[in-house]
């Protein structure tokens, strides 16, 4: 797709944000962009660290495009919390596992900032609670062997066998699967992108 027949630039690598924006019929060209994920500290609340990281991804966006072909930069983050420990993407198998099992048979919260950057800046928290059953050791480990949970916050997929673990969702589907599409068209009317002519 040429830039300008796109609504926005997409600052992500994720296949999943990049399907979830197609699904609501914006149009948008992908751009890499590599920013350091880290926490600054345990002080650093869920909510303040998925905005900062959506912000700084949409930011860089812009860095890049600014220049040429300007068109608004949306970023997006996506964290697992329980209390204020957050998982992200697992580390390894072992952290896999003991992710799984923190969340077996509880409930925790996904958070997804969203931002949206051009020569303004505007950003959307997405709040969901998840309640897991709880899972038997066995099954977390032939879920890690699928495959699935490697690149996903809290290492599992509300879009694929994931969601068998899932008893209750209170939230956005979409935003626990990380990219809030509520809100990414709030921020569209924000910036006055009419993305809706498409349909
Ligand atoms: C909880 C959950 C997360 N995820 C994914 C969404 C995100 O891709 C990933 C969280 O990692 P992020 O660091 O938010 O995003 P990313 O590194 O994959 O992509 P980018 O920074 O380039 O935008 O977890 C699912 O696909 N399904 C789920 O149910």
């Amino acid at each position: 797709m040429q830039a300008d027949q796109a609504d926005i630039y997409l600052a992500s690598n994720s296949p999943r944000r990049s399907a979830l924006l197609g699904q609501a019929g914006i149009a948008f060209r992908q751009l890499q962009v590599d920013v350091d994920e880290s926490r600054r500290s345990d002080e650093e609340s869920p909510e303040v660290y998925v905005l900062r990281l959506a912000l700084e991804k949409a930011r860089a966006g812009w860095q890049q495009v600014a220049g040429s072909a300007p068109l608004p930069v949306l970023g997006a983050d996506t964290v697992v919390a329980v209390d204020d420990v957050l998982y992200g993407k697992p580390r390894d198998r072992a952290d896999a596992i003991a992710m799984l099992e923190e969340l077996s048979g509880a409930t925790h919260r996904v958070l997804t900032g969203v931002a949206l950057v051009d020569d303004r800046e505007a950003t959307r928290l997405s709040y969901s609670s998840v309640t897991f059953r709880e899972l038997t050791r066995q099954e977390i480990e032939r879920y890690w062997d699928s495959g699935e949970p490697v690149d996903k916050a809290g290492a599992y997929a509300i879009q694929g066998r994931g969601a068998v673990f899932i008893e209750h969702l209170e939230g956005s589907y979409s935003g626990v699967m990380g990219l809030p599409l509520f809100e990414v068209a709030d921020l569209m009317e924000e910036f006055d992108i009419d993305f809706r002519h498409r349909w």
